[in-house]
């Protein structure tokens, strides 16, 4: 059983050809979702030749699952035992086991949470300020632009050891490394035109001699002096900080800063136990999935939910949508801080699950705790506008005003 147009062509898959890169699908997925939830456990998507997972049982399956279904063809649409990639593949996130190892290993241990205490004095004052800045001025702004892509950029740069000029390629490169996760559409076509420049300025930056000692960077490459990766590996671990180390926090700290606003009962509860700011980020990220796709190829042909899927299928899982599976969560469209987001998919399952993870968190604890001590109420005082992205859901503007406590 290995002629992927025998299931293409089954009665019993059901088949979409909506387009989930396209500009419909990406300003509002959810109904969608739903429909491609409610049409089974696995689906096939005839625009592009792909098995899809939507319900929350396949998709934390098929992550948990690395041996049957593999990064190493590549996590986007291009299979890369057909396709050159774009640039060389990432040794993390491209890669599969013993390859992924050592890599995973070192940023595992650069990144751990008992690694960030050093940083969380200095990741806690930084936004003091910032907000304080903000609520003297009168508290109206575009948190996107005047918030949550200022602070990310303000802290984790440094962490990471950069040097300070060329830091404005860093939002440009990770939007076009997300989008370059999918099919080569116009959001692609448009980074191709300036990525050149910016991609040779992120591969300058991973060298040591650009990196500043103690960083994130520079105990990359104490690692490859210690033997735990070589030296040709560590440029290349770098790059994994500056290609998925800001977009998504940028657009995790949007997510929870639209959903606080849009659900003030729940900004009041926060205020009241601030023990809650953990919980509210991770189930921001459940609640709007800041990533919201990527793929897995089957490495032999592999049984879920009751389908065969060919060997060298590509396999797209909708976190998004698993993340609001009524089959999981209780009602998922709602955004409470009393639910336990726990095993929420937002940042991925299994051996492959986000190395950042700690360092997101603490960002956006340290904003929201800025945040509860300063400002009363949150409240949107406009339309948010979307930022289309082929794997990121992005805010491309959010007016807010922020009431001074
Ligand atoms: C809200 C913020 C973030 C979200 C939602 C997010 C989401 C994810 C997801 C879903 C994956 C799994 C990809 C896969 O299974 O193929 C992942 C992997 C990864 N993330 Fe994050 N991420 C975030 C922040 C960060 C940050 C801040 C960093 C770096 C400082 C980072 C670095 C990585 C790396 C290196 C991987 C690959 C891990 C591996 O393949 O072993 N991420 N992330
Ligand atoms: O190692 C890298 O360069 C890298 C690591 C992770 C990602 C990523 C991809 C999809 C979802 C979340 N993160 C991208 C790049």
């Amino acid at each position: 059983m290995t002629d992927t147009t025998y299931h293409a062509a089954s009665t019993e898959l059901p088949h979409f050809d909506d387009d989930p890169f396209g500009p419909e699908l990406l300003e509002d997925p959810h109904p969608f979702h739903a429909r491609l939830r409610d049409s089974g456990p696995v689906a096939y998507l005839e625009r592009y030749g792909v098995f899809a997972l939507g319900r929350y049982e396949q998709v934390r399956a098929a992550l948990s699952d690395w041996q049957s279904f593999i990064s190493g063809a590549g996590v986007g649409l291009a299979n890369f035992r057909t396709e050159t990639p774009w640039r060389p593949p990432s040794l993390l996130l491209e890669a599969d086991p013993p390859h992924h190892d050592a890599p995973r290993a070192v940023l595992t241990s650069v990144l751990s949470s008992r690694a960030l205490r050093g940083l969380r004095d200095q990741w806690f004052a930084d936004p003091e300020s910032l907000v304080d800045d903000l609520v003297k001025r009168g508290g109206e702004l575009d948190a996107v632009s005047e918030l949550a892509e200022v602070f990310p950029l303000r802290v984790f740069p440094d962490a990471v050891g950069l040097a300070k000029d060329g830091r404005e390629n860093l939002l440009p490169y990770g939007s076009h490394a997300f989008n370059a996760f999918g099919p080569r559409n116009a959001l692609v076509q448009d980074g191709e035109a300036t990525i050149g420049a910016v991609a040779e300025w992120i591969g300058e930056q991973c060298a040591r001699d650009r990196l500043a000692p103690g960083g994130f960077g520079e105990q990359i490459w104490r690692a490859a002096d210690r033997g735990d990766i070589t030296a040709e590996q560590a440029p290349l671990i770098v790059r994994s900080l500056l290609t998925a180390g800001v977009d998504t926090t940028v657009n995790g700290i949007s997510a929870v800063l639209s959903a606080l606003a849009r659900n003030p009962e729940q900004y009041e509860l926060m205020r009241r136990r601030p023990e809650l700011i953990r919980v509210a980020f991770d189930e921001a990220v459940r609640f709007e999935s800041p990533v919201q796709t990527f793929f897995r190829v089957a490495e032999q042909d592999v049984s879920l939910g009751g389908t065969v899927i060919p060997a060298g299928s590509k396999v797209l899982m909708f976190l998004g949508s698993a993340n609001r599976d009524p089959r999981r969560w209780v009602q998922p469209d709602r955004f409470d801080l009393q639910r336990d987001p726990s095993g929420h998919v937002g940042f991925g399952m299994g051996i492959h699950q986000c190395a950042g993870q700690h360092i997101a968190r603490l960002e956006a604890e340290a904003l929201l705790t800025a945040l509860v001590r300063r400002v009363r109420r949150i409240e949107l005082t406009g339309t948010p506008r979307r930022k289309h992205n082929n794997t990121l859901r992005s805010w491309g503007y959010l007016p807010l005003r922020l009431t001074e406590a």
